[in-house]
């Protein structure tokens, strides 16, 4: 767990970072999202004391990280930096393994490690190993940066924009990889991003800030239904439809319209063949919609041991009505 109480930054007389705090749960992902500028590597940095905060106070798994030596620090926490950070130097195989020979690992553990998330990561240590940064894609070089942060299994991990350089077809390929990441499932993770879609998509809960300050903290949910001020709500505005669809799933509108039940399956034409769970988005049962061709998509809600078919316009009926309600 993490906790940041009331931290601050100056640079030059000038406050970058301005008394903020939060918490980050064990096992969750929290993202620093805002605008160029804002405070966010600031922020992340001084987690791992790459910057040491002017004021407050931060504690890492119950330890006051000003007790403890900057480097001994970062040898428990994964850091993926902005620019991935892999010395060009070095093979990836010897970019991963920076770290164990620091903690000094023998190299038959060191290796074995290596090749296990390097495998996870689609980079296999045979093909890979020798090769060099330069002679890897973006997507390819980020990953080894990942696995270089993940290769002594720090129960912390800090990433900065570690998509940022990547095209968004890519972005979104590498993201969903990571999502799916075992060896991530447990870690925490502060992770700093300008993308908002990003945010949604890997945040447990977001941090929104502004000009050194928190705006706003909650889940994707709670950030673009009910936002804390003009800034929170315009700052969603240009993807409002798209974000407010992915953020509501149909547990949300389980009981907002009435929709054709399974009883009455045969009513209905093209009947599905799938059924996805009541924590779908409705932004994805549309587009599954969309891509089955069928009228009407089928969704059981586990809690409720119910299953439920759901039309286009029944979606939206329940979104718009939903919306009046909020
Ligand atoms: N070493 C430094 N010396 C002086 N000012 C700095 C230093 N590092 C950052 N700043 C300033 O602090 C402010 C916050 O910078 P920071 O890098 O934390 O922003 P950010 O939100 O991460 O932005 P971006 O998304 O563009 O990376 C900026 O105005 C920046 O110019």
């Amino acid at each position: 767990m993490i906790i940041a109480e009331r931290i601050s930054k100056v640079f030059n007389d000038i406050r970058v970072v301005d008394d903020i705090s939060f918490e980050v749960k064990e096992g969750e992902t929290m993202v620093l999202l805002g605008t160029s500028g804002c405070g966010k590597t600031t922020t992340l940095k001084m987690l791992n004391r790459l910057i040491d905060a002017s004021g407050g106070f931060i504690s890492i798994n119950g330890q006051n990280i000003f007790d403890q030596q900057p480097e001994l620090l970062r040898r428990t926490i994964g850091y993926v930096s902005q620019s991935n950070g892999l010395f060009p130097h070095y093979s990836v195989e010897e970019n991963v393994s920076v770290v164990p020979k620091l903690l000094k690992w023998d190299k038959a553990k060191t290796r074995k490690r290596a090749q296990e998330l390097l495998n996870q990561l689609k980079l296999p240590l045979e093909t890979f190993g020798h090769k060099y940064p330069d002679e890897l894609s973006g997507g390819q070089q980020q990953r080894v940066a990942i696995a270089r942060a993940l290769i002594s299994d720090p129960p912390v991990l800090l990433m900065d924009e570690p998509f940022g350089a990547l095209d968004p077809i890519t972005r979104a390929g590498v993201r969903k990889e990571f999502l799916e990441l075992p060896e991530l499932k447990q870690k925490t993770i502060v992770l700093v991003t300008h993308d908002v879609q990003e945010a949604f998509e890997l945040g447990d809960s977001i941090c929104l800030m502004d000009k050194g300050k928190i705006v706003q903290t909650g889940t994707a949910k709670e950030l673009i239904l009910k936002p804390a001020n003009t800034f929170a709500r315009t700052f969603f505005d240009h993807q409002r439809l798209f974000l407010e669809l992915s953020a509501i799933t149909f547990e949300d509108i389980w009981d907002v319209v009435t929709t054709t039940d399974f009883a009455s399956h045969n009513s209905v034409h093209n009947t599905p063949n799938a059924e996805v769970s009541a924590g779908t988005s409705l932004w994805s049962g549309m587009e599954l919609l969309s891509k089955s061709g069928n009228e009407a998509l089928a969704v059981r809600n586990q809690a409720a041991n119910t299953l439920k078919l759901f039309t286009t316009s029944n979606i939206q009926e329940a979104y718009q009505k939903l919306k009046q309600q909020i």
